[in-house]
């Protein structure tokens, strides 16, 4: 089917998305509870990457919208803390199956303001439903602890308690379970949220907030900001009455946000850029490695921060690795993500594609060479075709840089402390692949490698039950698993005093 084709097919896109259930397109943002459109009549509109087509608008909330919502996330949050953590987990459940339940119109909406296949799309919801489901069960288990007393006839401990108020602002390349990882963590700890999206897809999260209303989750527990970024943001920063913030998105705006929680001494969590080595060991085979390779490389179209950014093959596979995989990169079908049998849809808009192209005019500038990659056959202003570059040495962007496109660098090494060094020679650290067989190769890469997240001989990493977060440049804290949960607790610790029956010991 051509792009012209699906673009009259969609022509009603904004007439409803066409969806089973059209209640899940709104266009309005979400506030206590309410659906409401901006005081001053400011608007952002949203596009599909693939066609260019115009799919709706979001209003801009006023500053003083934005501080209506934030008491009322304030004022929520004392009931909802309240609650049973077990009652938390049934509601957040009930919002689980709805999520579910709608996975074909979620998956719809994401591929029309995302861009990613449908088959991505799909696979994204499930993902981020498996948060929803895991932190209603791991809500109960926000233990504390006794403490041994060092004070005679005291009783000594920790309780842990919900942070308050939590603002969660997440980027465009993940539209759904930034905000579920986020979101179910700090509901299932008690606390309420304020969640600011990308303006380039705001629709799945005004879906997810459509779900939680039917799920019964209280107003003002779940509120859904749109507006103008960096107002909003310097807003939801300032606000003392805004415990926690969790950011994903780039370090650029990490930093910033950063900075600006400093005055009111936020609870910080950052989910930031990434540029992931991929290493491929002298045992491996060429065609494996090549295969895992292309997978950790072009999915999300490549703007994915786990995406494999340099590629380091061991120099004694080198040229049959790279046939294998410019040979592989040829077998992706690029197109709308609409169309069945789509590898990588369009990146995001026409400053990604810009980007990317500037990355692979310098590379080549400085001695790389282009292998493959011709964007004459590119099916549309929005999309990249994918691109093997050969011989990326450090001083090219393609290395230093997190491409955030489906452009291929691969660079040659010899031995392993140098391997080590050229992984770890990068401001981010979030994740990193290693393929290898031979285990005390493994070890020792494992253990160099300076990354929050190391994968051996899997490009698959995630999941509900993992600590995900990077080190250096790449954030602060951990989602998901045990730790994401800590994100939005505090520890308060007790000292009773003359208990006689708890004497000293
Ligand atoms: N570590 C992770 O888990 C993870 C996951 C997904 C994406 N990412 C990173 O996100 C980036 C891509 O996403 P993006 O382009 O949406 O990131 P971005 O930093 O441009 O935007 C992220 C969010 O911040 C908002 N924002 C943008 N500019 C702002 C400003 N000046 N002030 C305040 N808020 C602002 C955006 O509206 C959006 O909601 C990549 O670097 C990618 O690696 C990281
Ligand atoms: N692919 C990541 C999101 C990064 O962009 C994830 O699995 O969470």
């Amino acid at each position: 089917m051509s792009v012209q084709t699906l673009t009259r097919q969609w022509a009603s896109a904004s007439d409803g998305m066409a969806l089973e259930d059209p209640r899940l397109f709104r266009q309005l943002a979400y506030v206590n509870g309410c659906w409401v459109h901006g005081e001053a009549g400011r608007e952002e509109a949203v596009f599909d990457p693939a066609t260019g087509e115009r799919l709706g608008q979001v209003p801009w909330l006023e500053s003083t919208q934005i501080d209506t919502a934030i008491a009322a996330a304030d004022e929520a949050q004392r009931e909802w803390r309240k609650l049973r953590a077990d009652q938390r987990g049934e509601l957040l459940d009930a919002w689980y199956d709805l999520i579910r339940a709608h996975k074909q119109d979620l998956a719809m909406l994401m591929t029309r303001e995302q861009g990613k296949s449908l088959d991505d799309a799909r696979g994204e919801v499930e993902y981020g439903a498996s948060f929803v489901h895991w932190f209603a069960e791991e809500g109960s288990r926000a233990f504390g602890e006794t403490i041994p007393s060092h004070i005679p006839n005291a009783a000594l401990g920790t309780v842990r308690e919900p942070i308050g108020v939590a603002a969660l602002i997440t980027p465009w390349n993940f539209p759904l379970a930034m905000i579920t990882r986020k979101a179910a963590a700090a509901l299932a700890a008690g606390c309420t949220v304020l969640v600011k999206p990308a303006g380039e897809t705001p629709f799945s999260a005004l879906a997810l907030a459509e779900l939680a209303e039917r799920a019964g989750i209280p107003a003002g527990v779940f509120s859904v900001i749109t507006g103008e970024a960096a107002e909003v943001s310097k807003q939801l920063c300032d606000d003392p009455r805004v415990a926690g913030l969790s950011f994903t998105g780039s370090t650029r705006v990490g930093r910033l946000l950063l900075s600006q929680c400093a005055d009111s001494v936020k609870r910080v969590s950052l989910e930031l850029g990434g540029n992931a080595p991929f290493i491929v060991g002298p045992d491996m085979d060429p065609e494996e490695a090549a295969r895992a390779a292309v997978d950790a490389k072009f999915q999300t179209s490549g703007q994915d921060c786990l995406a494999a950014n340099r590629i380091l093959v061991h120099d004694s596979l080198y040229e049959d690795f790279l046939s294998h995989f410019v040979r592989l990169m040829k077998q992706l079908k690029v197109g709308n993500g609409l169309v069945s049998g789509i590898d990588m849809g369009p990146l995001i808009h026409r400053d990604a594609v810009a980007k990317a192209q500037t990355i692979v005019d310098d590379a080549v500038e400085q001695g790389a060479r282009l292998i493959h990659g011709d964007q004459s056959m590119a099916p549309g202003p929005n999309f990249f075709m994918p691109v093997l570059l050969a011989d990326v040495t450090p001083n090219m962007r393609a290395w230093r840089e997190e491409t955030f496109s489906p452009v291929a660098g691969v660079t040659a090494w010899h031995d392993e402390e140098e391997v080590i060094a050229m992984a770890n020679d990068t401001e981010y650290g979030l994740a990193a692949y290693v393929y290898t067989h031979d285990i005390r190769r493994v070890w020792q890469l494992m253990r160099g490698l300076r990354f929050g997240m190391v994968s051996v001989n899997s490009v698959k990493m995630t999941g509900a039950p993992i600590p995900f977060g990077g080190v250096k440049q790449s954030g602060l804290g951990r989602e998901g698993g045990r730790q994401g949960l800590e994100e939005y607790l505090d520890i308060k610790y007790y000292c009773l005093g003359g208990m006689e029956s708890a004497s000293g010991s």
